[in-house]
């Protein structure tokens, strides 16, 4: 059956959505337009057994027509309600009522580049979700250099010494299994047809051909990191360095290099993990990830890994991490808690969030500063500023600058 258009009203707010809450118990449902589209979240679950999360159904008044959409990144939990309000025309805000601080406050990308490049992959429909947190929160780390020079063996240092900081982004690879590696721990081992079609898909935030397999970063592997409140580590070439960091990722990029070529063939033949062969490739391909690495400005950091104890004591001072901080009880992202509120106004890269119906019937008024986010979509959205305002000291009015500018 062919679904009715939503029915929607300008509320004469720049670019705010309309807030409709449905009573059917089927929870909060807002539509959103941009553009000739009209975004649907929550309300009544599409028959696409996703049930579980908080639904998205696109319409395009265009064409009079209901979009399936390709839903990217993690889904949010269904909530009790929630209120939208479109920014810079390109995401939407959503934030989630009586949701823990965690969980409150989520990006839906309607058109951001990232958006727009999955969009000419698919050929399709696309959205995706991104957490927002609080502050800058941790960059993910991208850990790269050529085959053999110890990135595998500092990483392990890392992660063996901050085990609740520092999280692996296991990578997906077509390579055979070495004797001691387990699936899903050191690498999600596939085959090369499966790869492809996920790649395909839309699944990878990069892959590229390495050594002559196959490897990538899957969205999930990365999103599971940064669920979990960990700094995600990404152990990638130099290929897939430059992919994430033209992806809205915003990572922190250190390349390592070897003391010198000699000592890079001897540490790769000493691992005893490669064939005469492919020790071989490798070394060849080293010759130009050494050039690239050290000389296009890619990475923030150029490490040399000589001495192994020398090198991973610059890689901590890199990282923020010192004798002194208990890294190991850091969590990488903050949350915000809005708990129960009314609705929301954006103005000037400001959102208002307004409790009880009124700004002056509550004692709190937020006001979320949304000018300068980092990241995004396929991870979380960082750079959210919240500040408290008390209506009854200020006035309803007292956010308001002589320029009609809401100010914190
Ligand atoms: N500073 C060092 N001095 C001497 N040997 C080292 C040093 N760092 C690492 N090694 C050794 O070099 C070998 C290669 O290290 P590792 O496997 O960590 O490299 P990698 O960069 O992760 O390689 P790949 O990209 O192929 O996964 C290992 O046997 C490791 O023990
Ligand atoms: N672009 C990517 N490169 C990756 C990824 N995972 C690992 N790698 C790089 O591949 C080589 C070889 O690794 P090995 O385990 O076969 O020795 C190494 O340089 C890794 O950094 C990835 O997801 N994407």
């Amino acid at each position: 059956m062919r679904e009715e258009a939503p029915e929607f009203s300008h509320d004469g707010f720049n670019c705010v959505s309309p807030i409709e809450f449905d009573s059917k118990s089927l929870g909060c449902q807002t539509t959103t337009i941009v553009g000739e589209k009209i975004f649907v979240v929550g309300g009544p679950e599409p028959d696409d057994g996703e049930g579980s999360c908080l639904s998205v159904r696109v319409f395009d008044k265009s064409t009079g027509k209901w979009l399936v959409p390709t839903i990217l990144g993690k889904k949010p939990l269904p909530c009790k309600g929630h209120s939208a309000v479109l920014l810079n025309n390109d995401r939407i805000l959503i934030l989630k009522q009586d949701a823990l601080p965690d969980d409150c406050t989520w990006f839906l990308e309607v058109d951001t580049p990232f958006v727009r490049d999955q969009k000419k992959i698919l050929e399709t429909e696309v959205v995706a979700w991104s957490k927002g947190v609080k502050g800058d929160g941790l960059k993910p780390v991208v850990i790269s250099g050529p085959s053999g020079v110890g990135k595998g063996t500092l990483i392990s240092k890392l992660m063996n010494e901050f085990p609740h900081t520092f999280g692996f982004s296991v990578s997906h690879t077509t390579r055979v299994p070495r004797k001691k590696e387990k699936d899903g721990v050191h690498y999600h081992f596939t085959d090369r047809i499966t790869m492809e079609k996920d790649i395909h898909e839309g699944k990878f935030l990069e892959s590229a051909q390495v050594h002559g397999n196959l490897y990538g970063t899957s969205i999930e592997a990365v999103e599971a990191v940064t669920d979990s409140g960990k700094r995600c580590i990404l152990d990638i070439d130099v290929q897939g360095a430059r992919s994430v960091k033209h992806s809205s990722l915003d990572v922190m990029s250190i390349f390592i290099c070897p003391p010198s070529y000699e000592d890079l063939e001897k540490r790769l033949r000493a691992r005893g993990t490669e064939t005469e062969e492919q020790v071989q490739k490798r070394l060849r391909n080293a010759t130009a990830e050494l050039e690239q690495g050290k000389s296009s400005g890619l990475f923030d950091h150029i490490l040399v890994n000589d001495d192994l104890e020398a090198c991973y004591q610059n890689l901590k001072t890199i990282l923020g991490l010192n004798e002194s901080s208990d890294a190991s009880n850091q969590t990488s992202t903050e949350g915000v808690e809005f708990s129960t509120f009314q609705s929301l106004t954006e103005k000037d890269q400001k959102v208002l969030i307004h409790y009880n119906g009124s700004a002056l019937e509550s004692n709190t008024l937020f006001v979320l500063d949304v000018s300068l986010l980092k990241g995004g979509a396929p991870g979380r959205t960082r750079g959210l500023k919240v500040c408290a305002i008390d209506p009854f000291t200020y006035g309803a009015k007292g956010i308001l600058n002589n320029n009609n500018e809401i100010h914190c």
